[in-house]
């Protein structure tokens, strides 16, 4: 059992009882709402004739099904406009702040929580959706709940939950040019494997994390979940705290002080013990692009696609689906795949650094022919500030489109959708089968800038040439 980590001290702060089942009643200092997963919760809060605990303690935004185009109301999708109209009534009558289309705060809840200051160190934050651990980079455990959980925390801010394990990864060294955060987490995940996280905690520490803004530390800790790990996080330091002075939601002027000391005092212990531990040296990371259907079928840039016989029995079955749906075979290279879209934006990689670095590869260049390349920044800030630095001129000159904020085609829940068995280069951390919004569609998951070029070249290239 691990000792005397930041997880362990936030999650005994945060314990209320242990309950008959041996699970912890866990309080919820933060619950962020959007509308996919609360419309349900709050109908059966209203079936149980039950309020909202604490309304001040849950955040909503709209996100996942708006378009990117055109975004009058109504929206031209019956569908999306009765959610957003779902989320508006419950928001309104439960008394919950909403981040509303147009507010200038609206986004990606995972991009918006952040950038608001709402995350902060030390604290324990639930949302309806797999990719909340993205605020773990602050020393906040946070973890993604079904549906009947945020009903939960929308009526007793609480959740029985199971204590997980504590995984340190460690990563040392400088990474070399043209290598991402993305590339370190894509990496790790390469090496644990897809469910190599399940029951885990990811503790992620060393040189090359403390070098990493809070950016690039969020990007680590979102796709944690697609390492299997229910949460990851990165112990709070002067990185974070520098980030959070003067966000809108945190603490100011004395409190602010006083709460450095407390969130110091919560990262982990110099002799904090450890369930499992593993250590990667940044100079074996090269930019690296997923193959295939999970995001740990993934390869540095300039490897051939593995061979069936590099795999162990069991993994060989998805493995050869892999080869057969992506229409790849093993010894070929990835370099020089053609692809036909390019979508950079997500929770993952859709945030200011994450456009910056994009441009700088967009900038006097041109989008290859026949190729699709838009730009979804992650949040109405991102985009405004976006606009302020001429990055918007950037990638419209070079042939991008550049859109309103939202999930986009991560999960093309909205318009923004793959046709047939097109395959896109993109930004975001899911590469399922028809997760794009095509059955057959095919996804390339890679770091924003790798995803730029792709666009320039119209097929995958190693960003190290630009170097
Ligand atoms: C819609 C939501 C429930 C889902 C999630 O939980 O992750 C989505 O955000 C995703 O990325 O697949
Ligand atoms: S950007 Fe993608 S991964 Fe993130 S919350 Fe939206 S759909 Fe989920």
């Amino acid at each position: 059992m691990s000792k005397g980590t930041l997880f362990d001290k936030v999650w005994d702060l945060h314990a209320v009882t242990t309950l008959p089942s041996g699970q912890t009643q866990l309080f919820i200092g933060l619950h962020l709402i959007h509308e996919v997963t609360s419309p349900q919760a709050f109908a059966m809060l209203r079936d149980l004739n039950l309020q909202v605990m604490f309304p001040e303690r849950t955040v909503a935004t709209v996100d996942h099904i708006v378009p990117t185009e055109n975004q009058a109301r109504p929206f031209a999708d019956n569908l999306a406009e009765d959610m957003i109209v779902a989320l508006e009534n419950n928001t309104q009558t439960n008394d919950i702040r909403f981040f509303n289309v147009g507010s200038g705060s609206q986004g990606i809840v995972h991009v918006i929580a952040p950038e608001q200051g709402l995350t902060q160190p030390g604290m324990t934050i639930a949302c309806g959706d797999s990719h909340t651990s993205t605020h773990g980079a602050f020393g906040a455990i946070s973890f993604g709940i079904g549906t009947s959980q945020v009903r939960d925390v929308l009526a007793t801010q609480t959740l029985s939950l199971e204590k997980l394990k504590v995984r340190r990864i460690e990563v040392n060294g400088d990474l070399a040019p043209g290598v991402y955060a993305k590339d370190v987490i894509l990496h790790i995940i390469r090496t644990l494997g897809a469910k190599g996280g399940a029951g885990y905690a990811y503790e992620y520490a060393g040189s090359t994390i403390e070098a990493m803004s809070m950016e690039e530390r969020m990007t680590l800790c979102n796709m944690s979940i697609e390492g299997g790990a229910r949460c990851g996080y990165v112990n709070p330091d002067q990185v974070t705290y520098d980030y959070l002075r003067d966000r809108k939601f945190a603490p100011t002027g004395d409190t602010f002080t006083q709460a450095i000391d407390w969130w110091e005092s919560l990262r982990s212990d110099a002799n904090a013990e450890y369930d499992d531990a593993v250590v990667f040296d940044a100079k074996d990371i090269a930019p690296t692009v997923t193959w295939g259907i999970s995001p740990d079928q993934a390869i540095g840039v300039d490897e051939a696609i593995p061979a069936l016989a590099s795999f162990t029995k069991d993994e060989q079955a998805l493995i050869q689906e892999a080869y057969t749906y992506m229409d790849l075979d093993p010894g070929q290279p990835m370099l020089g795949t053609p692809i036909d879209v390019c979508f950079i934006g997500s929770c993952t990689n859709g945030r200011l650094s994450d456009l910056r670095e994009a441009a700088k590869v967009a900038q006097g260049r041109q989008v290859a022919q026949g190729i699709k390349a838009f730009v979804v920044s992650g949040s109405e800030q991102v985009k405004q500030q976006a606009e302020a630095e001429g990055l918007d001129k950037i990638f419209l000159n070079a042939g991008f489109e550049w859109r309103e904020p939202g999930c986009s085609m991560c999960l093309a829940m909205n318009p923004d959708k793959l046709q047939g068995r097109q395959i896109s280069a993109s930004s975001s951390n899911r590469n399922f089968k028809g997760r794009q919004g095509s059955a057959s569609g095919r996804t390339l998951l890679m770091s924003p800038a790798m995803v730029a070029l792709a666009a320039i070249n119209g097929k995958v290239s190693d960003v190290r040439q630009l170097a």
